[in-house]
């Protein structure tokens, strides 16, 4: 340390009066003031205090021997002022001002600095604004990705949702954020709240989500920071999104991998009279070329039928083409069944295109919903079945083809065929042989074995161990008139999973899901309607049910929909359709 005799040193106090003195010391902020040479000549209690220097000591000293990191050196060489700095001197942040001090002849005499401790609340507010910038940022990445997140914090309170989330669970993010995260589930318990508890992760766990009872899996996992629990994120996956494309990629595997049957008669379960009726008459239609028309409500397993013939017949090794009627747009209609020659429309493929009876070509076509088949591609239809030839869109030329037609509907032809919308020729050429199959409140005898069935599968779906169904439950199923038959019991037994924990092996009446369960009174209704055609009774039970639900929801069709596990859409359209 470059050591100068004090008594050559005027302070700055010898140029002031003792006022002026006091008043600096009375300053909370730091002040220190270097002459021309960087000697300090200056400094108050408050630097003192801050940087932890002794006044007395201080005087006489130069600058950058006393402060270490002190920079009145370089603002007294630069003459350049440096203002609102922050700076460590020692173990303290400082936010100083530095001005250099000028004569009368503006030559620079020496440099005055004032500072303040950069205190933890303003630590606090700068980290807490680039926080929020981290949070927006974050956010914004959140929201473009596809996944569907939700954020809980550690008591299980949404904190954050991405657009993706809102979209799969319907709703929008105000009536989720901030709210516990059970708000948007329908069947289920909340992952957040469990994870948040047990701090394990969860993966695939399925749940009913948002007004549209959707369904997904969900993923969650804890968020520990320095071994803190701060909440939990999660992951859900439209669960109707991944079974469309199952769904989609089976159909393609079919194509490729045509001798790879999904159903036959060996896995079909018929041990009721009236099924096995159905199976008998199938098995034999199956060794003849005959056109099968398969009739029976929906979801009562006309699929399962037309595969299972297909798969019995000679035509087993050969493609088996399924075409949904009812979910072909009717202008492309006749191009997909019958393809296109090159160029035969504005936007066709350079090449033209096969048709699926093509596509079918030795095989089976399954034309399922015939019922909703085009009048004008009905008289194509017509001259397959009667020539066995077809001619393609745009094109002259007849090709002959070798297609076994199975047909199914789940609508009263004879009705379409009278009111004019089913052509009477095809209708007959279809009904060679028909078969009925039978609707499962019909077939009561099946459902312990058809339950069981459908368990077997479900377990492997969902990787589940359930084994059965309690007495008390099965009574509520054969009381039910399964409306949507085999598809619903399926249905219902994949949501009484949903509401079971993993360690739950039977399933029991409170996993029913609630529609389910009030059915029972629903059926203690006037004997007097068991004189009614079958339709009418369904259409009163129907109409009781709904009206029943919309009384106790106080009109509400939003919560009426909900409970009956319906989409909102469906209830007005039964409302519209039973007149309530
Ligand atoms: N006898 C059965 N044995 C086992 N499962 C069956 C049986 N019948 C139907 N199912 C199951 O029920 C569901 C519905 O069957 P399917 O799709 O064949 O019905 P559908 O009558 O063709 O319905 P839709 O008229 O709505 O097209 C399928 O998942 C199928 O696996």
């Amino acid at each position: 340390m470059k050591c100068i005799n004090k008594s050559d040193i005027k302070t700055a106090w010898d140029f002031g009066s003792r006022q002026l003195r006091d008043l600096f010391n009375a300053a909370s902020d730091g002040m220190i003031v270097i002459n021309e040479m960087g000697v300090i000549i200056l400094i108050n209690i408050a630097a003192e205090r801050i940087l932890g220097i002794p006044v007395q000591d201080a005087y006489g000293q130069l600058a950058r021997d006393v402060i270490s990191g002190s920079r009145l050196d370089y603002v007294l060489e630069t003459g350049i002022a440096e203002l609102n700095q922050k700076q460590m001197i020692g173990e303290t942040y400082i936010v100083t001002n530095r001005v250099p001090l000028r004569d009368e002849k503006d030559q620079i005499v020496g440099v005055a600095a004032v500072f303040r401790e950069f205190t933890e609340v303003e630590q606090l507010t700068e980290e807490l604004t680039s926080r929020n910038e981290m949070q927006k940022f974050l956010e914004t990445i959140i929201d473009v990705t596809q996944d569907a997140i939700s954020v809980a914090d550690q008591e299980g309170k949404i904190i954050m949702v991405n657009q993706a989330y809102t979209q799969v669970i319907g709703m929008p993010k105000e009536e989720v954020v901030g709210k516990l995260s059970t708000v948007d589930i329908r069947e289920g318990e909340s992952m957040h709240l469990q994870v948040v508890k047990t701090l394990d992760a969860v993966r695939g766990i399925p749940l009913r989500v948002g007004p549209g009872n959707r369904e997904v899996l969900a993923s969650v996992s804890p968020i520990i920071i320095k071994g803190k629990l701060c909440g939990s994120v999660g992951v859900v996956h439209d669960v109707s999104e991944i079974k469309r494309l199952s769904k989609e990629l089976a159909r393609t595997r079919m194509l490729v991998n045509r001798s790879q049957p999904r159903y036959t008669f060996e896995t079909m379960v018929a041990i009721d009279a009236a099924m096995s009726i159905a199976v008998e008459q199938s098995r034999h239609a199956a060794t003849t070329p005959a056109t099968i028309l398969l009739s029976g409500e929906s979801g009562t397993g006309k699929e399962v039928f037309a595969h299972s013939i297909h798969y019995a017949s000679y035509r087993s090794n050969k493609p088996f083409v399924r075409v949904n009627c009812a979910a072909l747009p009717e202008t492309l209609f006749e191009s997909e069944l019958f393809g296109y020659e090159a160029g035969a429309f504005s936007g066709a493929l350079r090449s033209g295109k096969k048709g699926l009876f093509e596509e079918a070509n030795g095989g089976t076509i399954f034309l399922d919903e015939i019922g909703e088949i085009p009048l004008m591609v009905q008289a194509k239809l017509l001259r397959v079945l009667q020539e066995r030839e077809f001619t393609k869109v745009g094109g002259v030329k007849a090709r002959s083809i070798d297609v076994r037609v199975i047909a199914a509907t789940n609508q009263n032809l004879d009705v379409a065929v009278k009111k004019g919308s089913f052509r009477e020729d095809l209708y007959y050429r279809l009904n060679v042989f028909p078969i009925v199959i039978p609707p499962l409140r019909h077939r009561m005898a099946d459902l312990p074995q058809l339950i069981v069935h459908i368990l077997e599968k479900l377990n492997q779906e969902y990787g589940r161990n359930v084994t059965a169904v309690s007495s008390e439950a099965f009574a509520v199923f054969r009381e039910y008139l399964w409306p949507g038959n085999v598809r619903e019991l399926e249905n219902v037994l994949g949501r009484a999973l949903i509401n079971m924990q993993f360690s739950e092996t039977i399933i029991l009446n409170r996993h029913l899901p609630p529609f389910f369960r009030e059915i029972k009174s629903a059926h203690a209704m006037d004997t007097n309607l068991i004189h009614n055609s079958l339709p009418q009774m369904l259409e009163a039970v129907e109409r009781k049910i709904i009206e029943d639900s919309l009384k106790k929801n106080n009109g509400n069709r939003t919560q009426t929909a909900l409970q009956l596990g319906i989409a909102i859409r469906s209830l007005y359209y039964k409302m519209e359709k039973l007149k309530i």
